[in-house]
C-alpha cells in the first residue's frame, strides 16, 4: 500500500506537537519515524491508525482518503495492523490461537492455514502449541508480529515493538522482522528512538524533532547528506569544523580547499561550518596532514580516535584497531570524500563534537 502523509498536523487540547509533516511510504516498504522522546512519533503513528485526529492535512492509502477535509474514516475501516511495545498477547491461549484470533471471521480451516503461514514467516511454526509466556520477549515480539499480518492489512503499523528487549537481541530481530515483511510484501511504518533500529529495519527514515519533520530519506542519505545540523547531530556522530567559503563551490578547511555538495549562497570569505564524519577521516601514514590523538575510545573492530589538527581544531576518525595508537601520538589523516557537506551559518569557535544523540 502507498501511504501519503500530506502536511499532516498533530496535537492535544489545541496545542501542536508535530505541524506540516508529508512523507510518501511506496507499496511494500518499510518506513521509520525516528526522534528524541516527545518529538511526536507516536501521535503521528496513531494518526495513521485512526487513533487520533489530525489538527490539519490528509493521510491517505492508495489515493483514498483516510483522514483529513472533513473525513475521519475509524480504525476498523482502515485495514491496518497493529503491534505495540507490550506485545499483548492472551496468556491463556497457544501461539497458534493467539495468531489465530483477529481472524475469527474466517471459516475455521483457512484461518488455521493462514496463522501456520505467517508463523512459518516470522520462523516460529514449530511454537505453535506452545504459551506464549514459555517464549522469549523476541519470540512473543515476533508472534505479535505474525497477528498483525495474519489478516493481510495494507500496512503494519509498529510503535517501538522493540524497546522492551536487550540492545543486542533488538537488532537481530528488527533484521528479522524486516525480512518477514519483506517475505510477505506488506509495508510497515515503525516507530523508534533508536537510529540502530531504524537502520536496520527501513527503507525510509523520518527524523522528526522541534515540532517538525526534518528530513525523510534513507538512512544513507541521512548519514551523509543530513538536511540540517539537527540531522547531522541527532544521526551518527562527527564534528563540524570551521570553513571559509572560497566561492559559490568551494570552502577552505584544514585539509585545504575542498568541493561543497551544493552551491553556495553565503559570500566569500564568510565562515561556515562543513560536517565530517568519522569514517570520513582516513588514518595514513603518507599522509602530510599531521594530528595529535587526544581521546580514543576501542571498539573492538575498530578505535574512534579525537584527534586535534594544527590549528586546534577536533576531528573524529575511524581506524581498524589494529593500528593501536598511543594518547598524544601523533598520526597521518587525509579525507576520503568528493563533497563536503556545509551548513552556511556562524560556526561555533573550534569547531563542534556531535553527540549523536540517537543512540
Ligand atoms: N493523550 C495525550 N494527551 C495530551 N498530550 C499527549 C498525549 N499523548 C502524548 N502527549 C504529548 O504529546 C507529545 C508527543 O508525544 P508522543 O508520544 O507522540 O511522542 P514520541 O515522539 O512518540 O515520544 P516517545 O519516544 O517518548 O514515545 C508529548 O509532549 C506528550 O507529552
Amino acid at each position: 500500500m502507498r501511504l501519503e502523509i500530506d502536511n499532516a498536523t498533530v496535537g492535544y487540547g489545541g496545542r501542536v506537537v508535530l505541524a506540516d509533516a508529508s512523507l510518501t511510504l511506496e507499496d511494500g516498504e518499510i518506513g521509520c519515524l525516528l526522534g528524541p522522546s516527545g518529538a511526536g512519533k507516536t501521535t503521528l503513528l496513531r494518526a495513521v491508525a485512526g487513533f487520533e485526529r489530525l489538527m490539519g492535512g490528509r493521510i491517505r492509502a492508495d489515493g483514498e482518503l483516510l483522514v483529513g477535509d472533513g473525513v475521519h474514516l475509524p480504525p476498523e475501516q482502515r485495514r491496518l495492523g497493529m503491534v505495540f511495545q507490550d506485545h499483548a498477547l492472551l496468556p491463556h491461549l497457544s501461539v497458534l490461537d493467539n495468531v489465530r484470533f483477529g481472524l475469527f471471521r474466517w471459516p475455521r480451516p483457512k484461518a488455521l492455514a493462514r496463522a501456520r503461514e505467517v508463523l512459518e514467516l516470522v520462523g516460529l511454526v514449530d511454537a505453535a502449541d506452545r504459551q506464549p509466556h514459555r517464549l522469549s520477549g523476541g519470540q512473543q515480539q515476533r508472534v505479535a508480529l505474525a497477528r498483525a499480518l495474519a489478516p493481510q492489512p495494507r500496512l503494519v503499523l509498529l510503535d517501538e515493538p522493540f524497546s522492551s528487549l536487550d540492545p543486542d537481541l533488538r537488532e537481530r530481530l528488527a533484521v528479522q522482522v524486516r525480512e518477514a515483511l519483506k517475505a510477505a510484501g506488506i509495508g510497515a511504518l515503525l516507530v523508534t528512538h533508536s537510529q540502530v533500529e531504524a537502520f536496520a529495519m527501513a527503507d525510509r527514515i523520518g527524523v522528526i524533532g522541534d515540532g517538525r519533520l526534518q528530513q525523510w530519506a534513507s538512512g544513507y542519505d541521512l548519514y551523509h547528506r543530513p538536511a540540517n545540523r539537527f540531522i547531522a547531530g541527532f544521526v551518527g556522530e562527527g564534528v563540524l569544523l570551521p570553513a571559509t567559503v572560497v566561492d559559490a563551490d568551494h570552502v577552505h578547511t584544514a585539509f585545504g580547499v575542498l568541493a561543497a555538495d551544493h552551491r553556495l549562497g553565503a559570500p566569500t570569505g564568510s565562515r561556515v561550518e562543513m560536517l565530517l564524519r568519522p569514517d570520513d577521516v582516513i588514518h595514513d601514514d603518507d599522509a602530510p596532514l599531521q594530528a595529535r590523538i587526544v581521546r580514543r575510545h576501542f571498539r573492538g573492530a575498530d578505535f574512534l580516535y579525537t584527534l586535534q589538527l594544527e590549528g586546534g581544531d577536533l576531528v573524529e576518525a575511524l581506524v581498524p584497531s589494529h593500528h593501536d595508537h598511543a594518547i598524544g601520538q601523533r598520526i597521518g589523516i587525509r579525507l576520503d570524500l568528493e563533497h563536503v557537506i556545509v551548513f552556511e551559518h556562524p560556526p561555533q569557535p573550534g569547531g563542534e563534537v556531535l553527540a549523536g544523540t540517537g543512540d
